[in-house]
């Protein structure tokens, strides 16, 4: 099953609904693992089923890194605010090198998380509108 993990920082978190809600049909059919806000977020305003863990500065972006470790993602995206210190930031860096350390595709940004879901997708047999 295809397996993917949606993480957005507070700034984006508007920006991760609004995808979401574009790609519904879609990934309500996936497994989605999230950190906790994103994910309480996700299944209030979209309705799709996730697997949540800790919220992003307790621990959450370390447990989405365990699981790339066991290659059990097909994908992140990770809409990350650029402008605003995270206190966690050693989290975060550690979960962007287990990404390269495992070459599993990591999306920062809107567009390029619309090409990765559009390729996991493909890989699926499911074109996406
Ligand atoms: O901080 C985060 C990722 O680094 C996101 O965590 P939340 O989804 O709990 O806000």
């Amino acid at each position: 099953m295809t397996r993917i993990a949606l993480i957005a920082h507070d700034d984006e978190k508007p920006e991760m609904i609004d995808f979401a809600s574009e790609h519904q049909s879609y990934l309500q059919d996936i497994e989605i693992v999230t950190t906790g806000t994103t994910g309480k977020r996700i299944e209030d305003e979209v309705g799709i089923d996730v697997d949540r863990k800790q919220s992003g500065p307790l621990g959450g972006d370390l447990q989405i890194g365990a699981e790339v470790a066991d290659d059990k993602l097909d994908g992140i995206i990770f809409l990350r605010d650029p402008l605003t210190a995270q206190p966690h930031e050693p989290d975060i860096s550690a979960l962007l090198r287990i990404c390269d350390v495992h070459d599993t595709p990591m999306a920062t940004t809107r567009k390029s998380a619309e090409y990765l879901l559009t390729g996991v997708a493909l890989e699926d047999g499911v074109e996406l509108q």
